[in-house]
């Protein structure tokens, strides 16, 4: 099904977009679309990136000079990709939202519905933390979407200029899908930047609401620094991504213990590691697919938060708490989490949110964060939390 030949057609719609730092990276006119399950996508010479070199070469080969392969990866590598390799591309300086007040062109919200219910949600992390005292696992990740159904077709480009006018800084990101849906969102999480044989990785894990006055929101900030359950959260991911890391660095920094970052909604606890690879051809794109998918969005021991995850999320994360980014033909490039999205459809856009699950979780205090995360996109609909 996912032959070579098959997995490389075009698409149309509109272009790819992502931003990060003071730049921003846009795709033009048709693209070759990757849809070969990313899974294996560690080594160089599994079917995914033969695929994924196929494209380049095609690009390279009708003149393009560093062509570019960028779009999205689900949360399970086994389910198709949804990568592009653009006929054009370009870099800019990140551009200010088009227009003021977007959310006025919104049709009106019909209904919402939020699958797993609060009550849902809150029995799933109890059964969680029960399975942490009868079995290996330490950590699991669970999420929620909320479904927004409105009176008519969504405007994806208003959607994007208003979360790009809420939220200035962060990775801002649209792919357009092969169904016509289109993901956007503007995640905090760098998952992996690789330059040369330079990386830098910014996992995040712990997370607090910003508060609205100055003194209690530094508190807030202060709170989560000492959280010990925060810690603990936190550390488990840095500890997985440490091993994974190790054995294909000559060097690799990891501060001993977490800063926080902020978003408009939420404190994180946030580690900023770097470190520098033993094999420079390793592509950003080969080191993200052997870090995704880390504690941050799954769980730790990795396979079987997975399994639970399968076994309590009532439905398919698809491309939520994936990654999306973008990979040069020289391995240069750049996968964020993909957080704090939702997809378009016409007129229903789904949201998600997750939270990470300890043992010293309160089922109340995790569906508060994922409510707070929902905010971003939420917002961006010109509707409250
Ligand atoms: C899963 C999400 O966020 C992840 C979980 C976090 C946490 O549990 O504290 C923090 C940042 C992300 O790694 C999300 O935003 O939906």
């Amino acid at each position: 099904m996912y032959a070579d030949e098959k997995t490389i057609s075009s698409a149309s719609g509109s272009n790819l977009l992502f931003s990060t730092g003071s730049r921003e990276l846009r795709s033009f006119g048709p693209r070759r679309l990757i849809s070969m399950p990313a899974r294996g996508g560690e080594d160089w010479g599994s079917q995914f990136q033969r695929s994924v070199r196929q494209a380049l070469d095609e690009a390279r080969t009708e003149g393009q000079d560093n062509p570019i392969v960028m779009g999205a990866i689900p949360f399970d590598m086994r389910e198709p990709s949804c990568l592009y390799v653009p006929q054009v591309y370009e870099w800019r300086e990140r551009q200010a939202p088009r227009t003021a007040g977007s959310t006025d062109r919104l049709p009106a919200l019909l209904d919402q519905r939020s699958i797993p219910d609060e009550p849902g949600f809150k029995k799933a992390v109890e059964q969680a933390i029960l399975n942490f005292r009868h079995g290996d696992i330490r950590k699991v990740v669970l999420s929620v979407m909320r479904e927004l159904r409105f009176a008519g077709s969504v405007d994806v480009d208003g959607l994007l200029d208003s979360l790009r006018m809420q939220n200035t800084s962060g990775y801002q990101f649209r792919v357009p899908l092969p169904d016509g849906g289109e993901l956007i969102g503007v995640s905090p999480e760098l998952l992996l930047q690789k330059e040369g044989d330079r990386f830098v990785s910014n996992p995040l894990a712990g997370s607090a609401r910003r508060q609205p006055f100055p003194e209690a929101d530094q508190a807030a900030a202060d709170a989560l620094l000492r959280s010990p359950k925060d810690l603990y959260e936190h550390r488990v991911v840095i500890d997985d991504i440490r091993r994974v890391l190790e054995p294909h660095c000559t060097e690799l920094v990891i501060p001993d213990s977490p800063s926080v970052i902020s978003t408009a909604a939420l404190w994180h606890l946030s580690t900023r590691l770097h470190g520098r690879l033993i094999d420079p051809q390793m592509s950003a794109l080969q080191l993200a697919c052997r870090l995704h998918p880390t504690p941050a969005v799954c769980g730790t021991p990795t396979d079987q938060a997975h399994k639970l995850i399968r076994f309590v999320e009532p439905f398919e994360r698809g491309l939520f708490t994936g990654m999306v980014g973008w990979c040069d033909s020289r391995g240069d490039g750049e996968w964020v989490v993909t957080l704090r999205c939702g997809i378009v459809e016409r007129e229903v856009v789904r949201l998600f949110a997750g939270a990470g699950i300890v043992e010293a979780s309160q089922p109340e205090a995790e569906w508060a964060e994922t409510q707070t995360k929902l905010k971003t996109m939420l917002n961006a609909c010109g509707l409250a939390a």
